[in-house]
């Protein structure tokens, strides 16, 4: 079984396929893939560095992060671009992961941009997990260290709650403890797996 997990930065995705991993899922993470394609010495990252010139590098040769990131999610036009060359080669590794995981059992593919990209109507199900923008905002303040700024402007560029439930099989709302957390996606991991009753 193939489904795709998706959410807004910092709703707890993460957390989730943590979850469904001890439950017994295999996890392919898009954001890990995301990375791979442009680490250093790829042809993914010559591709970035000739759209957005030698500067988006560190000294040391790899990608600089942080200052693309200021730069994508302040233009759009610009993000396009990036997600031009990225996406492809990550939905390439996605091919040839998939192709080696097990054939059976449940395959989580966690992938922030699925309601953005429309390819939602190829998984099996599709697991959205919701979380209040504020808490989003909390949490990227804390653990990333950005401004308010930066979290909203990388906020704003993704879908909203609305379009992320419009493609929703199963909702997870995160909005209280861990705990709780931890006890819906035990009960989704049910409804994944019940066995189809007889005909
Ligand atoms: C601009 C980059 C270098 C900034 O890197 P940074 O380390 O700050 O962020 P990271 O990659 O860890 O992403 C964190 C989160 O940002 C959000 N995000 C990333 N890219 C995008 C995007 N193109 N549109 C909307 N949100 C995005 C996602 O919620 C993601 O989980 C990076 O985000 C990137 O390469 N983005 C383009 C590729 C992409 O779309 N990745 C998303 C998963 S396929
Ligand atoms: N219900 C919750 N209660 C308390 N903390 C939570 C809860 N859900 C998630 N968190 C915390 O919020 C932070 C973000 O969660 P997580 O990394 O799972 O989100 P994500 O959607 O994968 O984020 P990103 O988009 O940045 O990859 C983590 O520190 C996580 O421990």
């Amino acid at each position: 079984m193939r489904v795709g997990l998706t959410g807004g930065i910092a709703s707890g995705k993460s957390t989730v396929s943590e979850i469904f991993a001890e439950l017994g899922a295999v996890i392919i993470d898009g954001d890990k893939l995301a990375r791979e394609v442009v680490e250093r010495g790829t042809p993914g990252l010559a591709q970035v560095v000739e759209a957005f010139g030698p500067e988006i590098l560190t000294p040391d040769g790899d990608l600089d992060r942080p200052k693309l990131g200021q730069v994508v999610f302040n233009d759009e036009a610009r993000r396009k671009v990036l997600e031009g060359i990225v996406h492809p080669l990550v939905f390439e590794r996605y091919a040839a992961l998939e192709a080696s995981a097990p054939t059976d059992g449940v395959v989580v593919h966690d992938i922030p941009l699925l309601a953005e990209t429309g390819r939602a109507d190829t998984f099996d199900a599709v697991v959205v997990v919701e979380t209040p923008v504020e808490v989003q905002v909390e949490r990227m303040l804390r653990d990333r260290g950005w401004t308010r700024e930066d979290a909203e402007s990388r906020i704003s560029a993704q879908a909203t709650a609305e379009q992320r439930r419009a493609i929703a099989t199963h909702l997870i709302v995160n909005d209280g403890s861990l705990a709780d957390l931890r006890a819906r996606v035990e009960e989704v991991w049910a409804e994944l797996t019940a066995t189809e009753p007889a005909p």
